[in-house]
């Protein structure tokens, strides 16, 4: 029922064109159900009663129908096309949509090769069986209650053959949709998984090529392959067992229709005309209860498609913008304030453990600690990525929670982890930092970030970058990415880890390109001591919580953490990385 109310939703303007269609249906159906009585009235009042004339009326009149239902089959096609690919781009849209406003969390609770197949192959389905169901759903009960209403006016005796039958059928299609309904779900189930084998070899390809992969990653691949073909055999065996269950059915009927039909022809109770205008019945009604249980086919595999989708627009965004929000970010200040986080409700142990910590605006602060230490998901509260699970995480002395989401967002810049650039120029992709920004504007942010060096050499702001930025190495890509996030003019500026493919001197001029911005606050997640020593504090974490913070001074003196991290690096000459 849910997804009928769905697909009438995401229906919107095309409802029109979906009833036109309905109706065209109805109309053609009701047609064709009347010529085998013109042809009965023509056979037993014209050819037996030798009349020419009546003959002819009633051909012109059989003609006359055929005529219309073509014309109508042919505007069924159009109402019915235009409302199918309306609705498959409206889910589409609504879907894509959605999807915008779901929140990191709600990102890990869907792999991103079931939303591309929630997207593409599940519309797709619901589209084909608007398409092709529609009119074997609606010409199915219309033949078949007409036709068994004209069948038991000619002859009831003889149509008493079907009331045997039709429960039969009944049943046999019952168990098949049963049994097959789950298996659809299966199978859609097993094609994200091909979807997200194939996604994930692609985008590391030459990944693949540099480790000579190639083998693996192919029987990777076959498997899953093989799953799928397997699954789908399974499902689509099941599914076309109706037809040889129809076909015996259609066959026994057809012959105990004749033998009682003969029988009844020979007594003189029934007269060959109408026999004649019976057995055409008897073909649609087969026909009918034919397409029925197809449509059944076809809709419990429009139905787990359906679902599917539904999955996701109900998805409910974890995180908005309040509604009396606040749009103005007064300064940089950041204060964590017991804060705890678990990224699964369901998880035993917290990734972050009743952290405090306050950083000035316009400070800069250096984030050290181990590999999972919880560093980057510390910052991600800060720009609202994540909510905390218990806790206040403050920006300008405000609850994050408080602010529109766009606001908070535009104050504070992330420059994450796993950099992406985008398809397009460098200028294309700088203005996702501001798209009102001038040249002058992109130009000054690219000599913040250092990435004047290299911009003549691939082509200044004109230059391609490539398919997902792939024309760049990947510290030009960091730099290219701090220059977008500076556009932004942040309040606050969070680099995790956003300069580890730069080198040192490198490093060294960006932050002091980055330490003129006075009222921005600078956070920086580093695995090199050399690239926060300078900072006004340094905050060192240790399985989720503050082991130690204060400048590099106070912890060299103090935190065995931090003096065993700088002997690793500094005090053996070596600018390696956090153990
Ligand atoms: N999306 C996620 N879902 C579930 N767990 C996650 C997720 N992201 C990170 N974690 C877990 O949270 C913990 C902290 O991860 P986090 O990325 O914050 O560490 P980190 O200190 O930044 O590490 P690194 O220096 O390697 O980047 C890790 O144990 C990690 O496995």
């Amino acid at each position: 029922m849910d997804g009928v109310r769905l697909i009438a939703r995401y229906l919107g303007p095309y409802r029109r064109d979906f009833l036109l269609a309905v109706l065209c249906v109805a109309v053609e159906t009701s047609l064709e159900i009347f010529i085998p009585v013109l042809m009965a009235y023509v056979l037993d009042e014209g050819i037996m009663a030798g009349s020419l004339r009546t003959v002819l009326t009633g051909g012109a009149g059989m003609l006359v129908c055929a005529l219309i239902s073509l014309g109508l089959g042919f505007l069924y096609a159009r109402f019915s096309a235009r409302a199918a690919m309306g609705l498959g781009s409206r889910l589409r849209e609504a879907e894509y949509a959605h999807l915008q406003e779901f929140s990191f969390s709600n990102l890990d609770d869907f792999e991103s090769s079931s939303l591309v197949t929630r997207l593409t192959t599940d519309v797709t389905v619901i589209q084909n069986a608007l398409v092709s169901g529609t009119r074997p759903l609606v010409r199915g009960p219309v033949i078949l209650v007409m036709g068994l209403l004209c069948a038991a006016l000619m002859s009831a005796e003889l149509a008493v053959v079907f009331f045997a039958v039709i429960p039969v059928l009944a049943v046999a299609v019952f168990f098949v949709v049963r049994r097959v309904g789950p298996l659809y779900r299966v199978l859609q189930g097993v094609m994200d998984q091909l979807n997200d084998a194939l996604q994930e070899d692609l985008a590391a390809i030459r990944v693949i090529k540099a480790y000579v992969r190639e083998g693996h990653v192919a029987e990777r691949f076959a498997g899953v392959n093989g799953q799928l073909a397997s699954t789908a055999t399974r499902t689509f065996r099941t599914a076309v067992l109706n037809l040889p269950i129809f076909q015996a059915t259609m066959y026994t009927s057809c012959v105990g229709i004749m033998w009682l039909g003969g029988q009844m022809i020979l007594a003189g109770t029934l007269t060959v005309g109408t026999f004649t205008g019976f057995m055409s019945y008897v073909l649609q009604i087969v026909n009918s209860l034919m397409m029925i249980s197809n449509v059944f086919l076809l809709l419990a595999r429009a139905v787990t498609s359906v679902e599917r989708v539904g999955e996701v627009l109900d998805e409910k965004p974890t995180i908005a913008s309040p509604r009396q929000a606040v749009h103005e970010v007064r300064n940089g200040s950041v204060s964590f304030d017991h804060v705890s986080f678990k990224y699964a409700s369901t998880a035993e142990k917290n990734v972050l453990e009743d952290v405090c910590l306050d950083f000035a605006a316009g400070s800069t602060i250096g984030i050290l600690g181990g590999t999972g230490s919880g560093k980057s998901t510390l910052v991600q509260l800060i720009a609202r990525l994540y909510d905390a699970s218990s806790g206040t995480v403050r920006v300008g002395g405000r609850d994050v929670r408080d602010y529109d989401l766009a606001a908070l967002r535009d104050a504070v810049g992330v420059v994450l982890q796993k950099n992406v650039l985008f398809s397009g120029t460098v200028r294309e992709n700088l203005a996702w930092g501001d798209a009102a920004a001038s040249d002058a504007d992109m130009l000054e942010a690219c000599r913040l970030a250092c990435a004047d060096e290299f911009l003549e050499r691939i082509g200044g702001l004109d230059g391609d970058l490539g398919q997902g930025g792939a024309g760049v190495s990947g510290g030009q890509r960091q730099r290219l990415c701090i220059a977008r996030a500076l556009l932004k003019r942040p309040r606050v500026l969070i680099f995790d880890d956003s300069t580890s493919a730069v080198d040192m001197a490198t490093d060294a001029t960006i932050r002091a390109n980055l330490a003129t911005l006075k009222d921005v606050t600078k956070i920086v997640i580093a695995q090199r001591v050399a690239s926060v020593m300078d900072a006004d504090k340094i905050v060192v974490l240790d399985d989720g919580r503050v082991h130690a913070q204060g400048t590099h001074e106070e912890l060299l003196a103090s935190d065995p953490i931090y003096q065993e991290i700088y002997e690793s690096q500094i005090g053996s000459g070596i600018s390696g990385e956090v153990a």
